[in-house]
């Protein structure tokens, strides 16, 4: 095999992903991955050679992505979330970026409020790989984490992202927040991107997502409100005097999720916002008891 060097084998990914219709930024990162440097790192060093055993790692992992749709993330085993690295596989969903505008709104809404440095009781329900939890473990030191999801699997991942990245998360398996009212925990945060695709959906997904995500994690009934309908049915139980709801929600969902939130809390306060890319993504609510 004729000597490459990073430049051109990026050329080379790229150009075999766009003629198979796959986004051309997935070569970038198996190169970042396997040759373990950074996106400046590749341009840096763009001119240095590509080793053979490296460029045929490469290649496998290419030709599986286009005959597959397997995402670059399950090939390579991991993905950053709020600047940390999260292991994931085929039982937990794919962090998406959108999660990291929910986290920060938390954030944002607990500094507004003074709440940022007190001692908090949270919980992130339909955990899956743990990047919610864990995140908000790390970014507010005070807070005591629950995490529940229904699938045995996805908590398995969950554990081992928190472990790894030092973080106290109390997990617990079961139906959203069944596991913790039986507990007769409350909370001042509640969290959730819970499934919200409707099943009239599932052929309109492209097969990376279709396929390889875990229906669990993305299908939610009809509708897609199944999930936000139990939920919402569930908090009285766990609400306090001043509690945050936060839950991602779909591009549509924008109307019906605050309706059935109002139904149970008519005096909840409730903004919903959009994220980066100018989608309605997610909604907080203030609720009491
Ligand atoms: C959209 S994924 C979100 C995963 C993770 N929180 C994230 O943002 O990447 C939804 C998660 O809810 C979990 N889930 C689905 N139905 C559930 C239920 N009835 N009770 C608890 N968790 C559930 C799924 O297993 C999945 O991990």
């Amino acid at each position: 095999m004729e000597a490459k060097t990073i430049f051109e084998v990026r050329r080379w990914t790229s150009l075999f992903l766009q003629e198979n219709n796959r986004e051309t930024g997935v070569g970038e990162l198996l190169l970042q991955h396997h040759l373990g440097m950074t996106r400046a790192q590749l341009f840096a060093n763009a001119r240095d050679e590509v080793s053979v055993d490296v460029r045929q790692k490469i290649e496998l992992n290419l030709r599986q992505h286009v005959a597959h749709g397997t995402p670059v993330q399950h090939l390579i085993g991991t993905e950053e979330f709020y600047g940390r690295l999260f292991k994931v596989n085929q039982d937990v969903l794919i962090p998406r970026p959108e999660t990291e505008e929910l986290v920060l709104g938390i954030l944002n809404r607990l500094k507004q409020k003074g709440m940022f440095s007190v001692p908090l009781t949270c919980v992130d329900i339909g955990t899956g790989s743990g990047i919610i939890a864990t995140t908000l473990t790390k970014e507010l030191p005070h807070a005591t984490m629950y995490a529940t999801d229904i699938s045995t699997e996805a908590l398995q991942v969950a554990e081992q992202n928190a472990h790894a990245l030092d973080a106290t998360v109390q997990f617990r398996q079961g139906n959203f927040l069944a596991p913790v009212i039986d507990e007769e925990a409350t909370f001042d945060v509640i969290v959730s991107n819970p499934p919200y695709i409707p099943e009239r959906d599932r052929d309109s997904l492209s097969d990376v997502v279709r396929d390889h995500d875990p229906s669990l994690a993305l299908f939610a009934g009809e509708d897609g409100l199944a999930a936000y309908r139990r939920i919402i049915e569930q908090l009285p139980s766990v609400v306090k005097k001043d509690t945050l709801l936060a839950l991602e929600i779909g591009h549509d969902q924008r109307h019906t999720v605050p309706t059935l939130i109002e139904a149970t809390f008519p005096n909840a306060q409730i903004e919903v916002e959009q994220d980066i890319n100018q989608n309605d993504r997610m909604v907080f609510a203030w609720l009491s008891k």
